[in-house]
């Protein structure tokens, strides 16, 4: 809480006269039982006239400079708890931007798109409450209770057993209140997180006819979220009743001491009328704390999960003094073991390899044996568990990851459309490319003659995650965005797997004919051939490297792979 209250800053002069409109509404407040006991004493009861009119102009004039204050309170208010909700939600998304792969996959993209919207929002509900009721509610309380002492010393010790109890138990209610909120919104996360997946997998589920068990599965989440939230509630519900009760006990007990002072000559009417305007208003206060309760509640949930995300350091960039990299670089793997977090076996074991500037090295290897994650340590999207990277002898570690990444252009394996136009898809690879440069690029990819078909060319929008683009051209722009990027290491995880053998081919002489190092990861021979060395992983471990020629010959899996391979392609 303490790192979101810190943005109050930027707006401290809108939160100072916030504050201050409020703190203007709450004396005025305070002040109205005691003049309205001075109208009944003096006024009603003398039967004066002249008092009557002068105090009751007193009256009206205080409640119209209360609730020009409270409007203007909640003006600035607004501002703030707004201005705040903007800014939190800006610096979330930069962090978002520059957090390891890992740190992300281990918050979950739902649960972050939760913190981005529900709990900014819930902070933002947080810090309108606490600058308009939050500290006025507790204020008025105990100033109430003062107040109530300069009126008549007896009859406020009721007020002064009273309220310290029920602070007690609004207290514990807080306490409880925090840890069922906190469960509701990781309850949202995981309902959350089942609404996306189907959001993504619509197609799939239809086909598979599993809508049926979608829903179930989502109904128990859902069930399980109402649950938690009712428990929590029920928990606020508790408070007025429990205010209420206090409060009207106490109430009574001012009314029958009350008459017992009158009748004494103790007391006046008006100053019991004053002293029970202050029960009734310091009621209405603990009133609001069920609600206050609830929104700091939610709202210190909010911002522990918000200052989790931002506390999460950021990729470093651990000597941005290192050299430059060369636009043309050697790579070495030496003994590099990779084991992704929380899994109990290495993905890649004692890996060393050396590739030429300008090599093409094919990666082949049965499914899960480690292609993937070989090349994502490249950009150190994961960083190595042991063992050293080395790029033009430097180690990748050691360089800042801006700079790393300038040099490298990656094709995942799934394609990767943003809402736009086809030209700002590939221009996304490099900002600075001429319209000539984008149309090389597509050419490239073997892309150029489909987007000149379309009726909007380059200027086609792609429709949500490119839905209507089929697998291979979303392929093709991947591979458009990464050429375009003109890279001197262009890392491409199986980007032609979608290709027709032809346009593979072509796609493919193109690749060759630029000068950049590439790695191309595959599970077809065809797809790496021609590479200068192909790397033959198994279980995460080297089991081989070679050229085409050499494998065949020496290697008897390759030559598995190969003959079965070819036979696939006859038979086709
Ligand atoms: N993000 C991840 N978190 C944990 N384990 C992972 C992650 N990604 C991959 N793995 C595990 O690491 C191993 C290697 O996976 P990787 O994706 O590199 O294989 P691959 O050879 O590229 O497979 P495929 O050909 O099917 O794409 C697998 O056992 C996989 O379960």
């Amino acid at each position: 809480m303490k790192k979101i209250l810190g943005y109050i800053i930027t707006y401290k002069f809108s939160a100072f006269i916030a504050l201050l409109l409020m703190f203007i509404e709450l004396v005025v407040e305070l002040v109205q039982p005691i003049v309205m006991a001075t109208i009944i004493d003096e006024g009603i009861v003398n039967g004066d006239m002249r008092t009557i009119i002068t105090w009751g102009s007193v009256l009206l004039a205080l409640t119209i400079v209360a609730f020009i204050a409270g409007i203007s309170s909640s003006f600035f208010a607004a501002n703030v708890s707004q201005g705040i909700g903007h800014d939190v939600r800006r610096d979330l998304f930069e962090h978002i931007q520059f957090l390891s792969t890992q740190k992300i996959q281990k918050f979950s993209t739902s649960s972050l798109s939760t913190r981005m919207t529900n709990d900014v929002t819930q902070i933002q509900g947080f810090i309108f409450m606490a600058m308009r009721i939050m500290l006025r509610a507790p204020l008025f309380v105990v100033g109430g209770v003062v107040m109530a002492f300069t009126v008549n010393v007896n009859l406020a010790l009721i007020l002064l057993v009273a309220v310290p109890i029920l602070f007690i138990i609004m207290f514990w209610i807080m306490i409880q209140g925090v840890k069922l909120f906190q469960r509701v919104q990781k309850k949202l996360d995981s309902l959350n997180s089942i609404f996306r997946e189907n959001l993504l997998g619509i197609r799939l589920i239809k086909s598979y006819n599993r809508s049926e068990h979608e829903n179930q599965r989502f109904n128990a989440s859902n069930m399980s979220l109402m649950d938690d939230n009712k428990q929590a509630l029920r928990l606020m519900e508790i408070t007025m009743p429990v205010v209420m009760l206090g409060m009207n006990i106490a109430m009574v007990l001012i009314i029958w001491f009350g008459s017992i002072e009158i009748s004494v000559g103790g007391a006046q009417t008006g100053e019991i009328v004053a002293i029970i305007n202050y029960a009734t208003r310091i009621m209405g206060s603990f009133g609001v704390f069920s609600f206050l309760i609830m929104n700091y509640s939610r709202g210190k949930a909010s911002a522990s999960r918000i200052s989790e995300v931002l506390a999460s350091p950021v990729e470093e960039a651990k000597n941005s003094e290192s050299k430059v990299m060369s636009n043309q670089s050697e790579i070495q793997f030496d003994q590099v073991n990779y084991r992704y977090p929380g899994s109990r076996v290495n993905a890649l074991s004692d890996l060393s390899f050396r590739v030429k500037v300008g090599d093409t090295i094919g990666i082949m290897g049965e499914t899960g044996s480690g292609k993937s994650t070989l090349l994502k340590l490249i950009p150190r999207l994961y960083p190595v568990t042991s063992g050293r990277i080395l790029v033009d002898g430097v180690p990748i570690d050691t360089l800042d990851s801006q700079a790393l990444r300038k040099e490298m252009a990656m094709v995942p394996q799934e394609s990767q459309l943003f809402s736009g136009t086809v030209f700002e898809n590939i221009a996304w690879g490099n900002n600075n490319a001429s319209l000539q440069e984008i149309i090389q690029a597509a050419t490239d990819a073997n892309l150029h003659p489909y987007i000149m078909s379309l009726p909007n060319q380059y200027e086609t929008i792609i429709g949500q995650r490119g839905v209507n683009f089929s697998g291979g051209q979303k392929q093709r722009i991947n591979l458009a965005r990464a050429f375009v990027r003109n890279p001197s290491i262009l890392l491409l995880d199986d980007s032609t797997s979608a290709l027709d053998a032809k346009t593979e081919a072509s796609v493919l002489n193109s690749i060759k004919s630029k000068s950049c190092t590439t790695f191309i990861v595959s599970e077809k021979i065809s797809s790496v051939i021609e590479a200068d060395k192909i790397l033959l992983l198994d279980h995460g471990k080297l089991i081989d490297q070679g050229s085409h020629d050499y494998l065949l010959k020496t290697n008897t899996v390759y030559k598995e792979i190969f003959k079965s391979q070819q036979q696939q392609g006859s038979e086709l």
